[in-house]
C-alpha cells in the first residue's frame, strides 16, 4: 500500500524535507513478522497538525508506534529533526499519549503529580523543579480543561479526564513534536474544543502535532492536513 500523505498537503506549508520535525520513505510497520503498513511516505513539518484517520483496523496507531520505533519497523527510514529514529536522543524533544494507557489504580498520584512527570525529560540531573515547569505543569492543565483538578487523586478521575490528564502530561513537556493518538476518545465537546485551542497554540510556536482521529469534531479548523489510511490495509 502507498501512504503518500505528502502529496495532500497545503502549497504553504511544504518545506524542504531538511526542514521537517519527522519524515519516513517506504516505511512498513507491523506486528511481529506481520507488516500492517508498507510504502508509507510521510513528512511532517514544524506548524503542521496532521490528522490520521482511517476505518478500525487500517493501522493509524500502528503507524504513530512505527514512527516512534515502538512497534515492528519493516523496511524505510524514519527520521526525527532530521537524524534517523534510531540515533536520535532528544526525546525530551517528543510527545506520546498512546491510545491505551491503564492508570493503575493502587498507585495513589494526583493530577499534579501526574502532569509533572512530564516535565522529567526537560530537567537536567539534579536539577530542582522550578518555577518554569510548574508554570508548564499549569498550562498544560488549563490547555486540557483540568484547572482545579490538580490535587485530586487521579484515579477518582473519570475515563475522559484521565485521558485528558495523560494529554496534559504529554504537553507539559513542551513537546516540539506531539504524537496523539486518540485523544478525543471519551472526552466531551467542550474539553474538545479547550484542547483544539491548545493544539492551535503548540502549533503556532512551531511545533508540529500527529494526531490519530475518527471524528475530526472541534479539531477540524485546527487540523492542517488529513491523512487518511484506506479500510483493510491488513497485513500485506
Ligand atoms: N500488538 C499487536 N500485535 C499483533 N497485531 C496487532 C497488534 N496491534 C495491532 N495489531 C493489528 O494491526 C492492525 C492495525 O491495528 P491498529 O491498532 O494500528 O489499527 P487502528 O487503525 O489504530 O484501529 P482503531 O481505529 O480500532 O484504533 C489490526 O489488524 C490489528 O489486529
Amino acid at each position: 500500500m502507498l501512504l503518500s500523505a505528502r502529496a495532500a498537503a497545503p502549497a504553504g506549508l511544504r518545506s524542504p524535507a531538511s526542514d521537517a520535525v519527522l519524515s519516513v520513505r517506504g516505511g512498513a510497520f507491523g506486528h511481529g513478522r506481520r507488516p500492517v503498513l508498507t510504502g508509507v511516505d510521510l513528512t511532517v513539518t514544524p506548524g503542521e497538525v496532521v490528522a490520521v484517520r482511517g476505518p478500525n483496523g487500517s493501522g493509524k496507531s500502528t503507524l504513530v508506534r512505527g514512527l516512534l520505533g515502538l512497534c515492528e519497523v519493516h523496511a524505510g527510514e524514519v527520521r526525527l529533526f532530521d537524524r534517523p529514529r534510531d540515533r536520535f536522543h532528544h526525546w525530551h524533544r517528543v510527545g506520546y499519549v498512546p491510545q491505551r494507557h491503564t492508570v493503575a489504580g493502587g498507585v495513589p498520584v494526583t493530577v499534579r503529580e501526574l502532569v509533572s512527570t512530564g516535565r522529567l525529560n526537560r530537567l537536567r540531573p539534579w536539577q530542582r523543579f522550578g518555577e518554569a515547569d510548574r508554570c508548564a505543569v499549569d498550562c498544560a492543565l488549563e490547555g486540557t480543561a483540568l484547572a482545579g483538578f490538580d490535587h485530586r487523586p487521579l484515579a477518582e478521575l473519570s475515563g475522559g479526564q484521565q485521558r485528558r490528564a495523560l494529554v496534559a502530561r504529554a504537553l507539559a513537556g513542551d513537546p516540539e513534536l506531539l504524537l496523539l493518538d486518540e485523544p478525543t476518545a471519551g472526552v466531551d465537546a467542550d474539553s474538545q474544543r479547550v484542547l483544539a485551542a491548545t493544539l492551535a497554540g503548540l502549533a503556532g510556536t512551531g511545533a508540529a502535532v500527529v494526531v490519530v482521529l475518527h471524528e475530526l469534531g472541534p479539531l477540524a479548523d485546527v487540523v492542517t492536513r488529513v491523512v487518511t489510511l484506506p479500510a483493510g490495509a491488513g497485513p500485506c
